[in-house]
């Protein structure tokens, strides 16, 4: 027996485990309460996939609170809304509720039934676990009797909701793997440090710039991941200019700790990040987009930060941001933020209205 469990995946292996199988359209068996569902996320399935899971059960789609509004159908649970699947729609009905693009030259999509009675925990859990994968939010749940057997004959990964619904909420522990020298243009002495969390998900890195007194305030920045800013040099935002700006004055005060957190698009991933995009060449501007998609403004798990500045031994910062949430998020996790260094770099003509939002709907400092 102890040989067995000890072979056998943890929680926190199974959900990465079954981020993957979302992620290639391969359902996963969700248990509790004496209940059990087949969860697929709508992005990735196939019309073989839903066909064969319409003959096991009558499929239920759930959808963001925020992807509900913009649908105009009412979100009974509160944060989500659990909607049925009418027999004659297919796959391209389902992405259509999962997938802004075409809403406004397709806007109605309805009648919608909204389920109102039972329970919504393990809809709620699924459509974290499809988030968390980076998809569109929206996951198809089919009601199943007998989820252990049909995980088991399947070869698929089971998740009781009891053990996995905890860690999807907590932090994942993050381990310090290596750490190199990298001199940089903007600093000679750099070193950077690659920290890999326990749950499968994406690496983030500190750049350390010079020895910083680990007794005194460190000149920190939190930057998130921004493919088409930092790399290609995008107008539509201000991210390349501040990392840029961020290693230059860390450099030039001979000290400072760059953390590059891989929480792109605001944690919501790069695709959906374009998706939001391309809304916003349809008027809507950089919230409106996040809602639209069925996300929140911001997805960071703004944790990560405060918990590799303290692994690394800092207790106080001085944070270059105008962003008022980073600061609030450094203190809850028990840093000192001694001061706010503005980072006003970068604006452009085309990232005007984008910053203007900003400062209006997230309260970021001008
Ligand atoms: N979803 C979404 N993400 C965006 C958009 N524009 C930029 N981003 C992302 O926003 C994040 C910007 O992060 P930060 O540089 O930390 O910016 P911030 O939260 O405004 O805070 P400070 O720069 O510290 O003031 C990056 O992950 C970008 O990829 C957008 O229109 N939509
Ligand atoms: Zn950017």
């Amino acid at each position: 027996m102890p040989i067995r469990s000890a072979l056998a995946p943890t929680p926190v292996e199974r959900l990465a485990r079954a981020r993957g199988d979302l992620r290639m359209g391969v359902p996963v068996v969700m248990t509790g309460d004496g209940r059990a569902f087949l969860v697929v996320a709508v992005e990735s399935l196939e019309p073989a996939r839903l066909a064969a899971l319409r003959a096991l059960g009558q499929p239920e789609l759930a959808l963001t609170a925020r992807r509900a509004e913009t649908l105009k159908t009412p979100a009974y649970d509160g944060d989500i809304a659990r909607i049925l699947v009418p027999a004659d729609m297919g796959v391209d009905w389902l992405r259509a509720l999962a997938d802004p693009a075409d809403d406004l030259r397709v806007p109605l999509k309805g009648p919608l039934r909204s389920l109102r009675d039972g329970q919504s925990d393990l809809h709620r859990t699924a459509l974290q676990l499809v988030k968390s994968a980076h998809l569109l939010p929206a996951a198809l749940l089919v009601p199943v009797p007998h989820g252990l057997a049909l995980a088991e004959e399947n070869g698929l990964t089971l998740l009781p909701h009891a053990d996995i619904a905890p860690e999807l909420a907590r932090m994942s522990p993050l381990h310090a793997v290596v750490n190199a020298r990298l001199p940089m243009a903007a600093a000679q002495a750099g070193r950077v440090h690659i920290f890999r969390p326990e749950d499968g998900a994406e690496e983030h890195y500190a750049i350390e710039v010079g020895k910083p007194d680990r007794s005194l305030p460190v000149l920190a920045r939190l930057h998130s991941a921004c493919f088409t800013g930092d790399v290609l040099g995008s107008l539509k935002c201000d991210c390349g200019p501040q990392l840029r700006a961020a290693l230059a004055q860390m450099g030039q005060e001979g000290a400072g700790v760059l953390l590059y957190l891989n929480q792109e698009g605001r944690g919501i991933g790069l695709a959906n990040k374009m998706r939001a995009y391309s809304l916003q060449d349809q008027g809507f501007d950089t919230v409106e987009a996040n809602h639209r998609l069925g996300f929140e403004d911001d997805e960071r798990d703004f944790r990560i930060g405060a918990g590799i500045l303290r692994q690394m031994g800092f207790s106080s910062v001085r944070l270059l941001t105008n962003n008022p949430r980073k600061i609030a998020m450094m203190e809850s996790c028990g840093l000192t933020v001694t001061e706010r260094v503005p980072l006003k770099v970068g604006q452009t003509d085309q990232n005007a209205a984008y910053l203007a939002t900003k400062a209006a709907k997230s309260g970021h400092l001008l």
